[in-house]
């Protein structure tokens, strides 16, 4: 199986680079508007232990949204169900970005991956610590979950978005305004835009998954009740206003980020990384919710059967 994979994914590499419809960087963040969306990357790990590569999968790349499941995670290990006063658990139908949404819904968010809402839960794990303490919390669970201690923040991209981020800075007085925030805005803000700025290979990030598709022999750092919910999340929001169409197209629970990258999780079969930098109308990759799609066409991999 490893080398049928393997080869495929070579294929799907040569496939992605020849087709060339890349999409375009974000660019509301000046540091990942610099980056070349020419390029593609993908890591499948599996219930065996082996991880299958192919492109450029050791490349360090921002995993912005994708932080917002570790965070969540964090958040369920440490005050489990009581989040779901503050955050809801519906998909959006919006921009991650709403203002609007957050207005009509009087302060509290969606759910945990919109903006609004994983600035939440960003705010829920710093009360009662230091900004310090909590990235070093969120950053431990993904080295812990990884294996791998060499995942870091990368700080110009965390400075771009502090010196460009008016979007999220307006969401987050918003949820003050509400009464739906802990502490000082600015803490919240920086700590969000912070975790949201850590860097990782799709290898890294494929192995940080292992735990939440319950594969055998994965670091034990979410109970597999919790994990379960994290899927359901991620099925149902973790693409955004694009989340019916990826449920769609690919039938497996994902997380994407602004940096390109998608998380994408086979139970009990899987965890995957997928990176290219250019972004669909929705802002999830648009290469990389392709490679998702054949992948999961290939293997036949469905939550649905
Ligand atoms: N969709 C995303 O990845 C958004 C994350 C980005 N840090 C933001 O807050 O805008």
């Amino acid at each position: 199986m490893t080398t049928d994979l393997g080869r495929f994914l070579i294929r799907l590499d040569r496939e992605i680079r020849a087709d060339g419809d890349w999409g375009a960087p974000a660019d509301y963040i000046p540091e990942l508007a610099r980056i070349d969306p020419a390029q593609f990357g993908i890591a499948v790990a599996l219930a065996d232990g082996s991880v299958v590569t192919a492109g450029d999968a050791d490349k360090r790349f921002s995993i912005q949204s994708i932080s917002k499941v570790f965070s969540l995670a964090c958040v369920l290990g440490r005050i489990g169900e009581q989040i779901w006063t503050r955050v809801g658990r519906e998909s959006s139908g919006a921009r991650f970005d709403s203002i609007l949404l957050l207005e009509r819904e009087h302060g509290r968010p969606r759910n945990p991956f919109i903006n609004a809402g994983a600035l939440v839960t960003t705010d829920e794990l710093l009360t009662g610590r230091t900004p310090r303490d909590t990235l070093s919390e969120i950053i431990n669970f993904l080295r812990a979950a990884a294996e791998d201690d060499d995942i870091h923040i990368d700080k110009t991209v965390a400075q771009s978005e502090t010196e460009t981020g008016w979007r999220n800075a307006a969401l987050v007085n918003y949820l003050k305004s509400f009464g739906n925030l802990k502490n000082a805005p600015e803490e919240t803000l920086g700590t969000y835009i912070h975790h949201c700025a850590i860097e990782m290979t799709c290898v890294q990030l494929a192995r940080a998954g292992r735990a939440i598709a319950g594969l055998p022999g994965a670091p034990s750092v979410i109970a597999p009740a919790k994990a379960r919910r994290l899927n359901a999340l991620m099925m149902l929001c973790g693409h955004y206003d694009g989340s019916g169409d990826f449920a769609f197209r690919v039938g497996l629970p994902g997380k994407s980020g602004v940096g390109g990258g998608i998380l994408l999780i086979a139970p009990r079969r899987a965890s995957v990384a997928i990176w290219s930098p250019g972004l669909n109308v929705y802002g999830n990759s648009q290469m990389a919710t392709l490679a998702a799609e054949r992948l999961a066409q290939h293997m036949g991999w469905s939550v649905f059967g």
